[in-house]
């Protein structure tokens, strides 16, 4: 039985959870210690709060099955704590039915027959989507990606130095029993840990990235935290450096640059790419930020992984910014982080009732993105190659942005091009034309193994280009002339 302060608890650590986007199992270790839990009370917590994570979306679809009336008596029951509501329905359908009278809802809500209702929903919403397609499953099994530090090492030096640390090359499909184990001696003692736990594979999308499963501890290897040689970075994030396609002696101005992944990674695939040749004559990336504390960041992680001889950095407003030299902009601008799922898979989870902030927010992002990308466009004279990315799935933040920009500076000779073409997913129709659509990339987080992400590459001929071009930006009068910094998310 879970006593009154044990499901408060609960809720406010489901609640945490959520909010923060931190894994929950650290949230469950601190909160140990902190409240001096004994060992069977925090493993029964541990148990409830990790199997009401697994099952809230599931459960979330069941009460949406209902007759709307039950449905509203429900929320209305839990209005302020959606977490509890979620907490009380695992416990009542799918656990040990221990916290009913402890939580104490209306007792019309919970009569036989409206549990009797619930039963059937959760079959049926069981059915429309099985456990291994539900959110919690697939942010918990999201695979670990890490690419090569072209310029700390090779793809060859890298493989052998994980060999050598008990860690073998695979293909993605294979398994191994929970029996396989691996032995290694740590602080003196012989200790076995789990075969699987030990296998990694190749990309077969970007080059020298590397694949790790889900509970892989890659993240703490020295080839990451001490020789730099490996950089953890989420495949759809690689996406843009792997299409870009700078050329030897380009000036890439990356405009949002902040923690700084995307440069890095562009001077990286320089090296893998050219060798030799690029020391001669190398990219260089001019990395701007305008935000105080992401362009510290910025630094910390430039010269932590050895780039500050290629990249630049520059604490400024990229609308204020202009360059005439620069060949190529890499365009990243804040977004709603909405396909960042390991964070966000909770979000339909947080509020019982959509609330109207939503659209406000992704018109207000939109706006903000338009007048970047124009600026990327209309203001760089010689600039021959931009990408526009986001880690969105909203179209608003996407095609729309991409369409509504195309048409005012399709004039300066600039088209969309085909962006990494072998990649299956493309853009959205509407308002984008089937080919203008299918130059843009797109990852789904249910079916790639990734991030939610949008890319959308311009490109166009530098003699058919004026060298100066200046006009006011005109949008669409559903634009709203907001800063989108009043609308910086909670978490970000
Ligand atoms: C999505 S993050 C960039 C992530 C980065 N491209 C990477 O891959 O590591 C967006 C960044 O844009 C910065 N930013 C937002 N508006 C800006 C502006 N007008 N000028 C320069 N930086 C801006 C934010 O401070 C934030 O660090």
């Amino acid at each position: 039985m879970l006593s009154k302060e044990l499901v408060d608890l609960a809720v406010e650590t489901l609640e945490q959870c959520s909010k923060r986007g931190a894994s929950c199992k650290n949230i469950l270790y601190k909160l140990r210690k902190e409240r001096m839990l004994s060992q069977r009370q925090w493993k029964h917590l541990y148990a409830v709060i990790m199997q009401t994570r697994k099952y809230a979306t599931l459960l979330k679809e069941t009460v949406e099955l209902l007759p709307e009336a039950l449905q509203n008596s429900l929320y209305r029951c839990f209005d302020s704590r959606p977490w509890l509501l979620w907490l009380f329905l695992y416990d009542l359908l799918l656990g040990k039915n221990e916290i009913g009278s402890t939580v104490s809802p209306d007792e019309e809500v919970c009569s036989e027959q409206n549990v009797k209702l619930l039963w059937q929903c959760l079959e049926t919403a069981k059915k429309r989507t099985p456990l291994t397609d539900q959110p919690a499953w697939l942010a918990e099994n999201m695979y670990i990606y890490a690419r090569v530090n072209h310029l700390k090492g090779s793809l060859e030096a890298v493989h052998s130095s994980l060999e050598s640390s008990g860690y073998y090359n695979t293909t993605q499909e294979e398994t191994n029993s929970s029996e396989q184990v691996v032995t290694f001696v740590k602080k003196g003692a012989k200790r076995k840990y789990p075969l699987e736990l030990y296998k990694f594979w190749l990309d077969a999308d970007v080059s020298s990235l590397l694949v790790f499963p889900s509970n892989s501890k890659i993240a703490q290897h020295f080839l990451v935290r001490v020789r730099r040689k490996l950089v953890i970075q989420d495949k759809a994030s690689c996406f843009v450096a792997q299409g870009f396609d700078a050329q030897l002696g380009w000036k890439v101005v990356d405009a949002c640059a902040s923690p700084g992944n995307k440069s890095m990674h562009l001077i990286s695939k320089g090296v893998e790419q050219h060798g030799d040749k690029f020391y001669n004559n190398p990219i260089k990336v001019i990395a701007i930020d305008r935000d105080k504390r992401r362009f510290d960041l910025l630094n910390r992680t430039i010269h932590s992984f050895g780039y500050e001889s290629y990249i630049d950095t520059q604490r400024a407003d990229f609308l204020e910014w202009s360059d005439k030299d620069c060949q190529g902009i890499i365009l990243d601008p804040s977004c709603s982080g909405s396909g960042l799922f390991k964070r966000n898979w909770t979000d339909s989870l947080d509020e019982l009732q959509q609330k109207e902030t939503h659209s406000t927010r992704l018109r207000q992002l939109s706006f903000f993105q338009k007048k970047m990308l124009r600026h990327a466009l209309c203001d760089f004279p010689n600039c021959r190659r931009v990408t526009y990315s986001t880690c969105s799935i909203y179209k608003e933040e996407n095609e729309i942005v991409v369409y509504e920009v195309l048409q005012q500076v399709k004039d300066l000779g600039w088209k969309l091009t085909q962006f990494l073409p072998k990649w299956p997913r493309r853009g959205f129709t509407d308002p984008l034309n089937a080919e203008e659509a299918a130059a843009c990339v797109r990852t789904d987080p249910k079916l790639d193994h990734t991030n939610g992400f949008f890319v959308a590459c311009f490109e166009r001929a530098l003699s058919n280009t004026p060298l100066s071009y200046k006009n006011p930006i005109v949008f669409s009068a559903s634009d709203c002339n907001r800063s989108v910094n009043s609308f910086k998310r909670k978490r970000t």
